[in-house]
């Protein structure tokens, strides 16, 4: 009896592999006959190419052919379509019907379910539809004086470092980050700054690379094979204690939520800033609040696309600040004319909205290096595209990070130049925030944030390049990072 269920099981899983097999090959033969296709190993595809992290982000302009700027490749079965050509890339992102994620997404699931980065199709709309109100900059003013306090903090910490000819900068911003998120999204202090090894640092810091870890790795990569690893059982570990901490802080903040209550007051009667959290709490469907499930998800969400994200931003924008003098010159001229008045006080909506030099040099920044160098959507239906057919099962790939440095696009495309972004009327792709229905929903908060701190921190340092130069490797971790560390040289500034 066991040999004829084992029997039925096997022959089950041959059928639904050689069927999965089959509908791979069909939609390759479908591409085949108007996409350029890289030829690969039978079974593997082209996953070989790509097992190094930080070559890829090198290796893939060379791959996708100039002229065409579209590229077909296969890993383990799953079709995927690179796209850098801008009218293609237009259409994808504008789509209403390219709504789901491509299905590297799912390794995240566990700590994000359907959150807005992951989920897809009608409850994501639904979602969404509920979110977008608590990213008006009405709401997003309030959470000036959070970017504020904790940017004192970092400033701090920096003065008392004497290590200041050369440091990786990136690690005090993401814990700045850290702090920022939490207290925005959920009203928490995590104080990251002061305690970087709390395990709810450790536990986010560990789930926002798992995706990344799994990614590349063919054991990890697999479910069936995933279990037998340590970093399965440390992620439904980590997951676990952020879920709780998440419960535990939605537990509390209902207690205050009152449907017409606006302003919050905390144990002394002092007004309480309201967080996303809040906003979560005190929305509705149809007269009914939204599931607990859903605020989670959407809590850990921002945590996780809300921190790293503005982290490498920051970082690099103050490496090529410090590497580029006449630019950071620019820039202080820029911060004098602002504050002159009272050079170290804290930043107005009115101020941030007046640096326009910082913006286009943020702009380069996200140009050259994207937080979020490549992002996929899953076909879920067949598409057509003039007058040709994306097949269901089709990944497409959106590649900002090569996309940016096309020279039919940005002349001179490895130089550092801000000066491309200073006349708003020329339109060049610029994907580094996506775009259309699914574009990123706190694009608006981290240019708040990045402003804030950039600012701060110039006004309180020289940015200087080290001795000798440092050298930037890039590497698409989820969010971009350089496996070198990202160091600059810091000198107090006298005004
Ligand atoms: C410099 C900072 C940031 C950059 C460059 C960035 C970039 C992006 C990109 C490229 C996407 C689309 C990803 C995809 O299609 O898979 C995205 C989505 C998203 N981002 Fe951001 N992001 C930043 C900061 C933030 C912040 C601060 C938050 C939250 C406070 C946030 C929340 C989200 C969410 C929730 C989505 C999913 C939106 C949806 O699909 O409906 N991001 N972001």
């Amino acid at each position: 009896m066991l040999d004829f269920v084992f029997s039925i099981i096997f022959a089950s899983l041959i059928y639904l592999f050689l069927k999965d097999r089959y509908r791979a090959n069909k939609n390759w033969q479908q591409l085949n006959k108007w996409l350029p296709i890289r030829a690969g190993w039978p079974i593997i595809g082209n996953a070989l190419e790509f097992k190094d992290l930080p070559d890829y982000l090198a290796k893939l302009p060379q791959m996708i052919p100039k002229k065409e700027k579209v590229l077909v490749l296969n890993f383990v079965g799953s079709t995927a379509i690179f796209v850098t050509e801008k009218e293609f890339v237009d259409f994808i992102l504008s789509s209403q019907d390219l709504l789901y994620k491509s299905i590297d997404y799912k390794l995240y699931s566990k700590w994000l379910g359907n959150g807005l980065i992951t989920g897809g199709g009608q409850e994501w709309r639904t979602r969404r539809r509920i979110i977008n109100p608590s990213f008006n900059y009405s709401i997003l003013e309030n959470f000036l004086e959070i970017f504020d306090s904790n940017g004192k903090v970092l400033i701090e910490k920096l003065k008392k470092n004497p290590t200041k000819e050369r440091i990786d900068i990136h690690h005090d911003i993401t814990l700045y980050t850290l702090d920022v998120i939490c207290e925005a999204a959920m009203g928490v202090k995590v104080n990251a700054q002061q305690d970087s090894d709390s395990a709810y640092v450790r536990n986010v810091s560990f789930l926002c690379q798992i995706g990344m870890t799994r990614a590349v790795s063919i054991i990890k990569n697999f479910d069936l094979l995933y279990p037998l690893t340590l970093d399965f059982y440390r992620e439904l570990r980590a997951a676990k204690h952020l879920r709780e901490v998440t419960d535990s802080v939605i537990k509390e903040r209902s207690r205050w939520i009152s449907n017409d209550d606006d302003e919050l007051t905390d144990d002394c009667g002092r007004k309480k800033k309201m967080a996303f959290l809040d906003h979560l709490l005190k929305a509705r469907i149809d007269g009914k609040p939204l599931p607990q499930e859903w605020i989670r998800e959407e809590v850990n969400t921002f945590m996780f696309a809300g921190h790293d994200t503005s982290a490498s931003a920051i970082s690099f924008c103050l490496y090529f600040l410090s590497e580029n003098p006449e630019v950071q010159k620019g820039v202080v001229e820029e911060q004098q004319s602002i504050f002159s008045d009272d050079i170290y006080r804290s930043s107005t909506l009115n101020d941030l909205n007046m640096m326009k030099y910082l913006e286009c040099v943020i702009k380069e920044t996200l140009r050259l290096c994207p937080s979020v160098p490549i992002y996929g959507r899953y076909v879920d239906k067949d598409i057509n595209y003039k007058g040709n057919v994306i097949p269901k099962g089709t990944n497409i790939i959106l590649f900002p990070f090569g996309m940016h440095r096309d020279e039919d696009y940005y002349p001179d495309p490895e130089k550092f130049d801000p000066s491309r972004f200073e006349n708003p009327d020329e339109k060049r792709p610029y994907i580094s925030f996506s775009a259309g229905p699914r574009n990123c929903i706190g694009q608006k908060f981290a240019w708040l944030e990045m402003k804030t701190i950039i600012s701060k921190i110039i006004r309180n340092f020289e940015l200087l390049p080290t001795n000798p130069r440092h050298k930037l490797v890039y590497s698409a971790e989820t969010v971009l990072k350089s496996i070198t560390g990202v160091d600059i040289g810091l000198k107090i500034r006298k005004w």
